[in-house]
């Protein structure tokens, strides 16, 4: 079983989402007339540009479109591998996924291709940037600049080299700009960026910027305003994070939290077009709707969700989700009661802390507490509550950040806070429970790629990864790429040969209870969760794609997996014909 990659995978993932599409904007929404005629030549006659007065130009369908439907399938106008990455893929068609074969740049030596004519085909962008990173080098500088810094610097070149009134820099320069409304926390990153930008295109005044048709230093906050909110990271087939690229024609997909389409990089078959970027539909999206993909991470609970969107791309979402009154299952507990029902989360501010000395229930404040939303108990530990969920987002936060550097000390802070989570209660799509269950168990997984496998960190992570895949499930639609690839992850651990398997139970009501099973039923789950997978990766990575590079890795294990049980329901057929034999034999 290959794991490759699954370590990487760990970074965080832009996620998507589930249900409703945003309220119609339709009765505003007017075509932005002439800008298709000329420009945006790759997006199909289907999809339209109109603009609304809440979202500005966004892509709208005049015709019925299908779950798993590929909407339209582009080539990033630029793109740069992050640092990490850039010894370990193709910068060309981004492949590789490991050096074996690459062939280092023999002048700056820091890019690497498949070969020349990856070499050829990236040389429009790698001419300058070469010696730019030549220059870097020399400087004696031991950091490389950032995928961000490398991405504008190689805008710049193309842009320089093609002239204002082409179409690819025309479309560069029509993205939208949030120049006058920058948040004071996003203005010295925009600073930064636009600092080691000019120190990167070797110029040594800003004036020099002239050249590459930016007038002023505000004409090139605006371009880095412009970069920053017009951003895709590039992923691999199992959503790991390479790099950054700017496409105009899917940056004028506007945002939903609960999006009816996702964008991936699903890698199905070589293409001199890799990276390419599809737009794919999630759900049935009906004529005149609005095609809406997630900027953001979706599992996130809602005020984690606006504070990043007004951060980053300077609006409040109003989509379904955020609006929605019903409680959200991304921040919730679990009834007091247990009756199958959840509690809203308390928030602080929200529902009262209760003060410490009081016994409940206390007066006036039994009103402000959380309460099942189908029974209506009241939440009375508001404090337990409160208390894991500050330690739980602070953990998560360090968790994250020393999984590459100290992957153990990672592991054990989120074995220790997911039973604190898990008994005050939170529900396993609850954040940040959800989020610490994902890290944990592809920390497990690297464990397992890294050391010799043993039977209990093997079902340890079986464990886990169900947890992750129940959480995700809550609330995310089907065939959501993250649902997709949690289902994948699960398939491929259970499907691993078990290197100790637990002797059967001493009864057969025990046996029932115990996971993960063991032996035949233990592959028995793997297969249905494999052929699950399928299903969901064959949406969510685009319906002719059939789940890209991680659906035919599953089709590979459904099909051994077939195999392996064909043999073992053979040899059981054939244990139970030598049994009934001897039973007639000693009969007769
Ligand atoms: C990648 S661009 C999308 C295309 C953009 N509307 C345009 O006219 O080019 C992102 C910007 O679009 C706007 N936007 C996207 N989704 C939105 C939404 N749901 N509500 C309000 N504004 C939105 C925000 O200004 C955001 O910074």
């Amino acid at each position: 079983m290959s794991f490759a990659k699954l370590k990487a995978a760990r970074q965080d993932k832009p996620s998507y989402v589930t249900s409703n599409a945003l309220p119609s904007q339709e009765s505003s929404a007017v075509p932005s007339e002439g800008a298709k005629e000329s420009l945006y030549k790759s997006i199909p006659d289907h999809l339209q540009i109109r603009t609304s007065a809440v979202s500005g130009r966004g892509l709208w369908t005049t015709k019925p479109c299908l779950p798993g439907q590929v909407l339209f399938a582009v080539k990033p106008h630029v793109a740069a591998l992050s640092n990490e990455r850039l010894a370990l893929h193709c910068s060309q068609c981004f492949g590789g996924g490991g050096n074996a074969g690459l062939k280092r740049c023999t002048q700056c030596q820091l890019i690497y291709y498949c070969d020349s004519t990856c070499q050829n085909l990236d040389w429009i962008f790698h001419k300058n940037e070469c010696i730019a990173l030549q220059r870097v080098t020399a400087s004696g500088e031991t950091a490389i600049p950032s995928d961000a810094i490398r991405c504008l610097g190689r805008i710049m070149w193309k842009r320089q080299k093609q002239g204002p009134a082409s179409p690819w820099t025309q479309e560069i320069d029509l993205l939208q700009s949030h120049k006058q409304e920058v948040q004071p926390s996003a203005y010295e990153l925009h600073t930064h960026l636009a600092i080691s930008l000019v120190r990167y295109l070797g110029l040594s005044s800003p004036s020099e910027i002239a050249a590459f048709g930016i007038a002023s230093g505000a004409d090139l906050a605006n371009f880095v305003s412009r970069f920053v909110t017009n951003t895709f990271t590039i992923t691999d087939p199992s959503l790991a994070p390479l790099g950054a690229s700017v496409s105009p024609p899917v940056a004028l997909v506007n945002h939903s939290c609960d999006p009816n389409a996702v964008v991936v990089f699903p890698r199905s078959r070589p293409n001199s077009q890799e990276p390419l970027m599809q737009v794919v539909a999630l759900r049935e999206i009906s004529v005149n709707e609005e095609i809406l993909t997630a900027y953001i991470d979706t599992t996130l609970p809602k005020a984690q969700r606006q504070a990043s969107l007004r951060e980053t791309y300077l609006f409040s979402c109003a989509c379904s989700l955020c609006t929605s009154t019903q409680s959200d299952l991304r921040d919730c507990v679990w009834c007091p009661k247990a009756c199958g029902g959840v509690c809203p989360a308390p928030t602080e501010g929200k529902f009262t802390r209760l003060p410490r000395s009081c016994t409940y229930p206390h007066n006036g404040t039994e009103n402000s507490l959380s309460r099942c939303t189908q029974c209506l108990s009241a939440l009375q530990k508001t404090d337990e509550v409160l208390d894991a969920l500050r330690i739980g987002q602070q953990a998560l936060d360090k968790a994250s950040i020393l999984q590459f550097t100290d992957p153990a000390k990672s592991k054990q802070l989120c074995s220790k806070l997911i039973p604190i989570l898990t008994s005050a209660g939170l529900t396993p799509s609850s954040h940040p429970l959800l989020a610490l269950t994902r890290l944990y168990t592809a920390l497990l997984i690297a464990d397992l790629q890294s050391s010799s496998l043993s039977q209990e960190t093997l079902d340890e992570a079986v464990v886990c990864a169900t947890k992750a895949v129940a959480g995700l499930d809550r609330i995310l639609r089907y065939g959501h790429p993250v649902r997709g690839i949690a289902r994948a992850e699960l398939g491929k651990l259970l499907a691993v040969d078990e290197p100790a398997p637990r002797p059967p139970a001493a009864s057969a009501a025990e046996e029932a209870l115990r996971y993960p099973p063991s032996g035949a039923k233990r592959l028995r789950m793997a297969l249905d969760v494999l052929l699950q997978a399928r299903g969901e990766l064959g949406v969510g990575f685009g319906a002719p794609n059939e789940g890209g590079a991680v659906g035919r890795e599953v089709r590979e294990d459904i099909v051994r997996l077939e195999r392996e049980l064909g043999v073992w329901q053979k040899g059981l057929s054939e244990a139970m014909r030598d049994a009934n034999e001897a039973k007639t034999v000693q009969r007769s």
